[in-house]
């Protein structure tokens, strides 16, 4: 989808970060609000589906606490963030209500994506209520999500409900102009790039980390979300919250922001489920015959061409398979858990039963639980 055909987009995920939302941690920034809203609801009102993917509690519980820097204890994050969420809650419901539509809260973490059949739950959650014509409001479920089962950051989030809803375009709402050339609040030159391929090997080095103290990732987890959204052909453009009539601007197809053009092959439903899950449990290094196959022959990873065994994973739990240099080269659900593969790796599969005592899967991992990197 070029910028032009932006205004075509049935549906559309909208991420807006912790700093623009409070303005800077000083509290909801209630003005701004209501224009985002006002614009989410016209495109509603032009029949385009829109999800919005709200930051903020942790940024608005601080405020309302009084807690001047970003708590560092999980309890005290946890804390901050059910009482912010409240604020946010609150401020999208009337908001919306002025337009006559409902926004419903979906608080989700990865654990809920990461098990197929929640996915599933989740995925008909959410076009359930796309077809009720309710604008979903999502955020982490911060008050319950340990380090084990969090997204982490909003984007990564924004990005796997775009994979999920099959948005169109994901657009991500910030404090800056867009992805410059490197941080332009610690190196003033730099240049705002327009638009990049999502598989142009600068997005990397380009895109930082976060320097508000409010928000969770920076660049760099904006630029991991455009390659999630990417798989199933979501465009993603990064802009700034305070352009003047922001959406729209970029509904229309003009210049702003960021374009991070999805020009990559889609993947199908279950095997983008595979790429976004986020915690891989161990890592299995291939031979080069092993890379090969994978790479250009569309086979499965078998036992024998796989060197060595890293991780505690069980049986259907993701691993990493990398080369012998490091490089990842797939993902994929595991046949065998970390004691039996370590017994078996270097080995035929006609050899599995007489060290095992049992023969699960020929395979190690099958092609269809596995997604290439
Ligand atoms: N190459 C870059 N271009 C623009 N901003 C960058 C870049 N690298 C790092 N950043 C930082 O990313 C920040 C935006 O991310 P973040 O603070 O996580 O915001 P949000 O809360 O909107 O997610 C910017 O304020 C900036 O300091
Ligand atoms: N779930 C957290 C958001 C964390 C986060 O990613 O923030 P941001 O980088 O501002 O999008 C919160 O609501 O505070």
């Amino acid at each position: 989808m070029s910028r032009t055909e932006f205004a075509t987009a049935k549906r559309i995920v909208i991420k807006i970060g912790s700093s623009l939302l409070t303005k800077g941690g000083r509290g909801l920034d209630k003005i701004s609000i209501a224009a985002w809203v006002a614009q989410m609801s016209a495109l509603k009102a032009q029949g385009i589906d829109v999800v919005l993917v709200s930051s903020g509690s942790v940024a608005e519980g601080m405020s309302r606490l009084g807690l001047k820097t970003r708590p560092t204890t999980l309890h005290e994050l946890q804390a901050a963030a059910a009482v912010g969420q409240m604020g946010l809650v609150r401020v999208f419901d009337d908001n919306f209500q002025q337009h006559g539509l409902h926004a419903a809260q979906v608080l989700l973490t990865h654990d809920d994506l990461s098990d197929r059949q929640r996915y599933l739950n989740a995925r008909s959650t959410l076009l359930t209520l796309i077809d009720f014509g309710v604008i979903p409001v999502i955020n982490e479920n911060d008050t319950v999500a340990t380090e084990e089962i969090r997204f982490g950051d909003n984007d990564t989030l924004a990005a796997l409900v775009a994979n999920l809803v099959e948005a169109d375009l994901l657009i991500i709402l910030t404090d800056q102009q867009g992805l410059f050339t490197a941080d332009p609040s610690v190196y003033p030159e730099a240049e705002l790039i327009s638009a990049i391929s999502v598989n142009d090997a600068r997005l990397e080095k380009m895109a930082g980390g976060s320097r508000s103290g409010l928000g969770r990732g920076g660049m760099t987890t904006k630029v991991r979300a455009a390659r999630l959204a990417a798989r199933s052909g979501a465009g993603t453009i990064i802009a700034a919250g305070t352009v003047n009539d922001v959406i729209n601007t970029v509904m229309q197809g003009h210049e702003l922001g960021t374009y991070i053009i999805p020009d990559i092959a889609p993947l199908i439903a279950r095997k983008r489920w595979l790429a976004g899950q986020l915690q891989v449990k161990g890592h299995v290094v291939i031979d080069a015959g092993a890379v090969n196959v994978l790479r250009n022959e569309g086979k499965s990873l078998l036992a024998v061409g796989v060197k060595t065994l890293s991780g505690t994973f069980q049986r259907g739990e993701l691993v990493s398979c990398i080369d012998e240099a490091g490089i990842e080269i797939a993902r994929g659900l595991i046949n065998y858990d970390y004691n039996d593969a370590n017994l078996i790796i270097g080995k035929s599969s006609t050899l599995f039963e007489s060290i095992l005592g049992y023969a699960n899967d020929e395979e190690l991992i099958h092609r269809d639980n596995m997604v290439l990197m």
